[in-house]
């Protein structure tokens, strides 16, 4: 297909509001896919990878702006393009704006096209040859093979390209609506789709196969070592609540670490993280661990937390230093101890066991680690006083409070429902994300020094308080580079920035508040920590918070 078909497609996408209507233009889009169904599938996403690979585009905002700046022409500085950006709000509407003609003559000599000529599989592999660039001068070699991509663009074509390479398609179409359109596209049963997209999270593959083989064949999709599945959530709750509805509960230390997903295919281990990034690097005492103790190829579901010298537990702020490392891995190790607690498995010698109840999962784990310490310990039972001991014992022994969980239920990657339940007892934290901030000022005026922070509500960001207690000068400098590269724009102290980062917030009140988009502003917010394992996607949401408040 021409990409230019696929944007005006996307653009007619964009202009629907109604979700059946989204749903039925979607639909239409990749019946008529042909070959290109898998990227296109992908694309509407304003994705290049599937969600399970750690590949990415790595293209900083500020790339962009200089692809589109120099294809823009000689007269063009990226200062042009943020100036443009604060008066029309969103990229592809910045790069649309520009009349890439007058470098045509320079794209011809270097790709052999001219505007309006690119195909949707030409975009996809120049982007992923552009992915694939490392090492020295790799981002002079991603600008120009960007520039030279803008520059065959036509508007149309400039505003998905740059949409996409920022992976913000903005065309309102939600993972919901791509799998209620792959199942009409195709004629398979959408829960069908919605287990398929569970198992290999790649709407691309889960696209083709219900377009190949149907409803049969997405059924047969199973597990594989290597490819990540999104984890299983919980929700907040009470044991008396837990036994209410189940009958029995089962009760697990929650453990304040970071969570990994173990890969190992019987030679190597993969770890992943909450996210889905790999996190096999940083992380090799783990992989020591279950290479040297597991005893069949399995997919295991753990927390890896940071412990003292006594074998003590540390917070998970402690495990945040080691897990995204990629220099100086060995010095940390000595600095930082780290242990895996295994509570699930969900693959174990070939089998897949996603649809077995938890009690066999964990008797699974317990025979695939050789009865390991590393196994979580569990009690199963109908008696609150029996969860209430074991409860102080977790506290005691310096956890983060204890899970409870369905004796019956099954593993449902990614869904936050009523089958796990968490209580900790602790103050109440948000993960929120940094949309926006205020340069410092006197001794902080290099660093950024308040960052407004907002809860999800739906695709976008709505704010709900500004935090600028709790952070150390250290952590300011930290944070100004942790932020300085989602910078949209600038006016005066205030900077606009992109959702990127995620901020556990520490807060006394959710108060009623008029000022912020929310309803609402934190009393007394207070930084606590980045949480790197955490995307925007996953940050607390206003229903959340809304259900906070009434409950305060
Ligand atoms: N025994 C356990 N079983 C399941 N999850 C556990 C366990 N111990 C610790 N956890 C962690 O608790 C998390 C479950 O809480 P939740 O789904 O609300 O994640 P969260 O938003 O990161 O919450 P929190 O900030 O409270 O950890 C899991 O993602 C996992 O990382």
């Amino acid at each position: 297909m021409k990409f230019e078909s696929l944007c005006k497609r996307s653009a007619a996408i964009e202009a629907e509001s109604g979700d059946l209507e989204t749903v039925s233009l979607v639909a239409a889009l990749l019946s008529e896919s042909d070959e290109d169904l898998s990227t296109i599938t992908r694309f509407i996403q304003g994705r290049v990878f599937p969600a399970w690979s750690s590949e990415t585009l790595n293209i900083g905002t500020s790339l962009c702006h200089v692809a589109i700046a120099r294809a823009a022409g000689p007269n063009v500085r990226p200062e042009d393009i943020e100036n443009r950006l604060a008066e029309r709000g969103e990229i592809g509407a910045v790069a649309e704006s520009y009349d890439f003609g007058g470098q045509q003559g320079l794209a011809a000599f270097g790709a052999g096209g001219s505007q309006g000529r690119l195909t949707v599989s030409e975009v996809d592999s120049e982007l992923r040859s552009l992915a694939k660039t490392s090492g020295s001068g790799s981002q002079d070699r991603k600008l120009d093979l960007l520039f030279g991509l803008f520059t065959r663009c036509s508007p149309i074509e400039a505003r998905y390209l740059a949409r996409i390479v920022l992976s913000e398609m903005r065309i309102g179409v939600g993972e919901g609506a791509v799998r209620d359109a792959i199942a009409d596209a195709f004629s398979v049963p959408a829960d069908t789709v919605e287990r398929a997209l569970q198992v290999t999270n790649d709407y691309g593959h889960v696209a083709r196969v219900a377009r190949e083989d149907g409803a049969d064949g997405l059924t047969a999709l199973q597990l594989e070592i290597g490819r990540p599945v999104q984890a299983m959530l919980a929700q907040a709750g009470t044991a008396a609540e837990g036994i209410d509805t189940w009958g029995e509960a089962i009760a697990e230390t929650k453990f304040d670490g970071a969570r990994v997903q173990v890969h190992y295919d019987g030679t190597s281990v993969s770890l992943f993280s909450r996210n889905m990034d790999d996190v096999t690097d940083p992380l090799p005492e783990i992989v020591e661990f279950v290479s040297e103790t597991a005893t069949v190829p399995c997919i295991l579901d753990g927390e890896v937390i940071a412990i003292d010298e006594n074998g003590d537990p540390l917070p998970f702020q402690a495990v945040l230093r080691r897990f995204r490392r990629k220099h100086d891995i060995a010095k940390m190790r000595n600095e930082v101890t780290l242990e895996l607690n295994a509570f699930d498995c969900l693959h174990a010698d070939g089998v897949d066991l996603l649809d077995e109840p938890v009690t066999e999962r964990h008797a699974t784990l317990r025979s695939v680690l050789d009865g390991s310490q590393a196994v979580s310990e569990t009690i199963q039972t109908d008696s609150l006083d029996k969860i209430a001991v074991f409860e102080t014992q977790s506290l005691e022994a310096g956890h983060e409070g204890i899970m409870l969980k369905d004796p019956a239920a099954v593993y449902s990657p990614g869904n936050r429902g009523q089958h796990w339940l968490k209580r900790k007892p602790d103050i109440e934290t948000l993960d929120l994300v940094v949309t926006g901030a205020e340069w410092g000022e006197g001794r902080r005026a290099n660093h950024i020094g308040t960052f407004l922070v907002s809860v999800r509500d739906g695709d976008s960001f709505a704010p709900i308080g500004k935090v600028a207690t709790g952070i150390t000068d250290a952590q300011l400098e930290e944070l100004t580079t942790l932020c300085e590269p989602h910078i949209l724009s600038e006016s005066g102290q205030s900077i606009d920035l992109s959702p990127a980062v995620v901020f556990e917030v520490g807060y006394e009140e959710i108060q009623q508040s008029p000022t912020y988009a929310s309803g609402y502003a934190l009393r007394f917010p207070r930084f606590v920590a980045v949480r790197d394992d955490k995307t925007p996607e996953t940050a607390d949401s206003l229903d959340r918070v809304d259900r906070l408040a009434e409950s305060q």
